[in-house]
């Protein structure tokens, strides 16, 4: 093996997403099947997730996997983030039937203050941050100012299940293949405010929206559907999404650390105040990925139903944002 083994901290690693997560990330399928990995696993310090999370250490030994170097348990962020390269912060509070994502900020906001000054504290210079656990684009906004020496530019939210939920709802509405659907994007927050785009999506050099051409099924079929789809699965499973989470945990980070060839994503990230967007904000964006950086794809025209729909998801999080003052 001729690749240094990089440090990956997961917060959450007991729960539900983590199950779903830790496997395939062992397994290479994140950051590639030539590069070896140590996994450094964060749960809260109580008996029973620390319990489950040695039940989950157990079945990825019993994989064997290959790439796997090294695994450690932990109940501290210090030494759970101890010269991390890449750090997936899922552990959190999920919403129930009824609830909205928003009101998980009074018990998951401070788990991110102290886990972004413990990333400040321990964590590579160069750790990359997902921020999974919800609401992720504020929690993420928490981690990024509690970590005043790493670059904010680090610090990302998910908007990935987001973006893959517009995708394959497309590809049903068109009955073409989600693997060509090309530039789509989600603008803002993950909540029911975020506003999926596809004006500007081709599938085989073809306009999605001409294909479409049906701004009704738009504006109340296609955005509903996609905003409030983590709501559905709820409903329907009687937990929130994970292998869908997860999965989208692990296309992001993929995409962040080996490139897009071009391709659009969309990534939670601090704005610079592109589009309008004040800057710092945490907010779903198109980027194209190439050498581990990301790049806001600029120049977008932004018409009259786009606006009112991204000022609508953009004073969403900012009272999020007012609202977490105090644990800043
Ligand atoms: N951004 C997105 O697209 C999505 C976000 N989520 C969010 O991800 C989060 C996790 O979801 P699940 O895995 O389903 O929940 P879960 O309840 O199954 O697991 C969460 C785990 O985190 C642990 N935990 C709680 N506080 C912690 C802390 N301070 N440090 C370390 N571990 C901690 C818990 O002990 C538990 O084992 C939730 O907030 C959920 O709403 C879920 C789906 C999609
Ligand atoms: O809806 C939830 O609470 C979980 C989540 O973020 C999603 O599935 O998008």
């Amino acid at each position: 093996m001729s690749k240094k083994p990089v440090r990956i901290a997961v917060t959450g690693a007991a729960g539900q997403i983590g199950y779903a997560l830790l496997f395939r990330i062992a397994s290479g399928e994140m950051l590639g099947k030539d590069q070896p990995v140590i996994l450094q696993l964060l749960e809260v310090p109580v008996e029973g997730p620390q319990k489950a999370l040695k039940g989950v250490m157990m079945e990825i030994d019993d994989c064997a996997f290959p790439l796997l170097v090294e695994m450690t348990a932990h109940s501290d962020p210090m030494t759970a983030f101890k010269d991390a390269d890449y750090a997936l912060l899922v552990g959190s509070r999920p919403r129930g039937p009824g609830m909205e994502r928003a009101e998980l900020l009074a018990v998951n906001g401070a788990i991110f203050t102290a886990q972004g000054k413990a990333l400040n504290a321990v964590a590579s210079r160069d750790v990359r941050v997902l921020v999974v656990g919800n609401p992720a684009n504020t929690n993420a906004y928490i981690a990024m100012k509690s970590a005043p020496d790493l670059p904010a530019k680090n610090f990302t939210a998910m908007l990935r299940l987001d973006h893959n939920r517009a995708a394959s709802q497309i590809a049903a509405k068109t009955g073409k293949a989600v693997a060509d659907i090309e530039k789509l994007t989600v603008w803002g927050n993950h909540s029911p405010t975020m506003y999926a785009d596809y004006r500007f999506a081709t599938i085989g050099g073809e306009s999605v929206a001409q294909m479409i051409n049906d701004q009704e099924w738009n504006a109340n079929v296609f955005l509903p559907t996609v905003g409030k789809r983590g709501a559905a699965i709820i409903e329907a499973r009687g937990s929130s999404s994970a292998a869908s989470a997860a999965n989208a945990a692990i296309d992001h980070m993929r995409d962040w650390a080996l490139g897009t060839n071009g391709k659009w994503v969309t990534m939670g990230i601090p704005s610079g105040g592109e589009y309008g967007i004040p800057a710092e904000t945490m907010f779903g964006f198109p980027v194209t990925c190439e050498n581990g950086e990301y790049k806001i794809v600029e120049g977008l025209e932004i018409d009259a139903f786009s606006q009112e729909r991204i000022n609508i998801t953009l004073a969403e999080l900012e009272g999020e944002k007012a609202g977490v003052a105090h644990l800043l």
